[in-house]
């Protein structure tokens, strides 16, 4: 498709020259670029296709020079960034060094928070509103959010507050159906009902004004009055749970109409208070495949299309991953074990469960994007028996912080954590790296910490874990599994696994990184004549000291994460050192620096990090006092 009008918005202001036909053709224009991307990487793809119309809509009828706009997540922040002065770099997206795939206020004015997690955008704009009118400054206040992320705990926070603030302020719910997978729960049940009541844009309050106004005689009558008029505001709209809780409630209207659009957006932007404007869209508005199949074209395989947008070509994933691992390894245990149940907050499709979720419905749990409470469950259902593990991104795991102290660690319940992405996740960036989970987990009591060097380890910690009476928290990467060729050791609670022993030092590696000491070790014995030995530490709590502290008296010790430093392994060896009076004078910790890693490969990242295989060689001769050149 010949790009005739996007190359020429160079911001927002652009867009009002555009007639109501031209503004048509950049929507397909809009869609063509996000086609684009996907051609030669993974990207967030279906819900960008979705609010092409509502994008446009959103910066014809408001100034984001000015006024304030958050999309809730932010993973359908992409046509917003091909209107923002950013479509000559869109094709960097997701890229080391390129634009980001989520809101980066480094790239755009247009973006103000960096953000990736869901729930948190009625809150943000709720207190950007705040701020703005203490500060006398008059702007406008919009959150975007979709019906995935709008059962998130701290959503209806927000809105409690805003009720209470009175606050104007527009939230747009942006309700096509569908998380990652289809949506979940009783808010999803509500919201389909809404899809068959009319539109409404204020009838209620009309409705009410005129109730008021009808004088009454004597309690029973005030009685029927309001009976009627509860029974009248049930049989006229959606959006009444909305409106109890304080917010006047638009819609539904149709997010791809964009005169409608225009419209209603025009009209809730004059409102007082908050406002909930419901709008409904097609998650792959335009793009038929992404329609039919939302959950693959979430975020696809680089695929290729023929002249007339079939599909000729999908880049196979056939590769086995940690997550693979983790989810056969459970499938086992609750074939063995009938308390063993699986929790996930919305992530079936990222977390491979879609098989448990078939054979083990009664035992599979979706509670939708409520890290929170899905921790706080765990530990109700472990209270009651079960083995309840929460198969959950390590950065997601972040939210429920507070639960994982409290309703598990404090009680000492048997709740598993089976922590994925534990590391760098790649392309999705700072927010999604799972970098700070080692730390948020290790300082409770009780706490079990524990990583499979490969795959072998993944099945028999699992074992482990669903044996222990007390919380356990294993961490892998979002990468294809290795396997090094060895004799066994059996998994053992608090026990290091000797690969080989050296002379010269030990490379100890906590995970991930296993193989890429594996590597470093022959370079170091073929290349540099240094012998090195390697231990598969497999748990940071209990720490093994006698084998750790043990080679750190014969010679230099490196331990390596894909964690940030602070709290992490070393940390721990460290602590161990200190309290028995070791001297750490020849430990060195490689892990990831105290900055956020951007966004890129995670190889390249690693490599950035110095944690790549050549960066741990670095690292061993620069311990062993040789020259390094590299
Ligand atoms: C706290 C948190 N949990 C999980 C995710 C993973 N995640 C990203 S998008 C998404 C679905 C969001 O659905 P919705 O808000 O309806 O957006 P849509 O893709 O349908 O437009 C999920 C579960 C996340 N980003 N943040
Ligand atoms: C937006 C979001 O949070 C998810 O879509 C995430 O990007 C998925 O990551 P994976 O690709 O690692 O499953
Ligand atoms: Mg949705």
């Amino acid at each position: 498709m010949q790009m005739e009008y996007l190359p020429r918005i160079t911001s927002p202001k652009d867009l009002e020259k555009l007639t109501a036909s031209q503004l048509i053709r950049l929507a397909d224009e809009i869609r063509e670029a996000l086609c684009g991307v996907v051609s030669d990487r993974t990207a967030h793809f279906a819900s960008n296709l979705g609010v092409v119309e509502l994008c446009l809509a959103l910066h014809l009828e408001f100034d984001f020079s000015r006024d304030r706009l958050i999309w809730d997540t932010g993973h359908q922040i992409y046509p917003h960034k091909l209107i923002t002065g950013r479509f000559a770099s869109f094709p960097t997206i997701r890229q080391r060094g390129g634009l980001m795939g989520f809101p980066n206020p480094q790239e755009s004015n247009y973006d103000l928070f960096m953000t990736g997690h869901a729930g948190a955008s009625v809150s943000t704009v709720l207190g950007l509103k705040a701020g703005d009118d203490l500060a006398g400054e008059d702007r406008k206040s919009v959150a975007v959010i979709g019906d995935g992320a709008l059962p998130s705990g701290v959503v209806f926070e927000a809105m409690n507050n805003a009720a209470e603030l009175k606050k104007d302020m527009l939230v747009i719910l942006n309700d096509n159906k569908m998380g990652i997978c289809p949506r979940v729960g009783g808010l999803a049940q509500y919201l389909d009902k809404a899809r068959s009541a009319p539109m409404y844009d204020g009838l209620k309050r009309d409705i009410s004004r005129f109730l008021k106004s009808v004088p009454v005689v004597g309690e029973s009558a005030k009685q029927t009055l309001s009976q009627i008029k509860d029974a009248v505001k049930g049989m006229l709209h959606g959006g009444m749970l909305f409106e109890e809780m304080g917010f006047k409630y638009i819609g539904p209207i149709d997010g791809h109409d964009l005169p409608t659009l225009r419209k209603y957006l025009a009209m809730v932007k004059k409102m007082k208070g908050p406002v909930l404007l419901h709008v409904f869209t097609n998650k792959g508005h335009g793009f038929r495949p992404a329609c039919d199949d939302p959950v693959t074209f979430h975020a696809p395989p680089p695929f290729q299309r023929d002249a007339y947008g079939q599909i000729v070509q999908m880049k196979s994933t056939s590769s086995r991953a940690y997550t693979n691992a983790v989810s056969d390894a459970l499938y086992k245990s609750m074939e063995k074990d009938s308390r063993v149940c699986v929790l996930t907050a919305a992530m079936c499709e990222g977390n491979k469960l879609s098989r448990i979720r078939q054979d083990f419905s009664d035992r599979f749990f979706d509670t939708g994007i409520c890290e929170a409470h899905t921790v706080a469950f765990a530990g109700g259902m472990a209270k009651a028996g079960m083995r309840p593990v929460v198969d959950i991104y390590s950065t997601f795991l972040q939210r429920a912080f507070d639960h994982i102290f409290q309703e598990v660690c404090l009680q000492n319940l048997p709740v598993v954590f089976a922590m994925d992405r534990a590391g760098i996740a790649g392309p999705d960036g700072p927010t999604h790296h799972g970098v700070y989970d080692i730390s948020y987990t290790r300082i409770f009591p009780h706490m079990v910490c524990m990583a499979p060097g490969d795959e072998s380890d993944v099945s028999p910690m699992m074992d482990v874990a669903l044996s222990l009476d007390r919380p356990v928290a294993i961490r892998y990467p979002k990468a294809n599994v290795e396997t090094i060729p060895r004799t066994l050791t059996p998994v053992e609670l608090g026990k290091a696994e000797v690969i080989s022993e050296g002379q010269d030092g030990t490379l100890v590696a906590y995970g991930s990184l296993l193989t890429s000491c594996v590597k470093a070790a022959e370079i170091l014995r073929e290349e540099h004549g240094l012998d090195v030995g390697i231990i598969n530490a497999r748990f940071a709590k209990p720490l093994d000291e006698e084998c750790l502290l043990g080679v750190l008296e014969q010679g230099f010790v490196i331990t390596i994460e894909e964690h940030v430093l602070a709290g992490g392994f070393g940390s721990a060896v460290l602590e161990a050192a200190s309290q028995r009076g070791v001297s750490s004078d020849r430990l060195k910790i490689l892990a990831l620096p105290d900055r956020f890693v951007e966004h890129g490969e995670r190889d390249e990242l690693l490599a950035e990090c110095g944690l790549s295989v050549l960066g741990i060689v670095a690292t061993a001769l620069e311990m062993a006092g040789r020259e390094v050149e590299i």
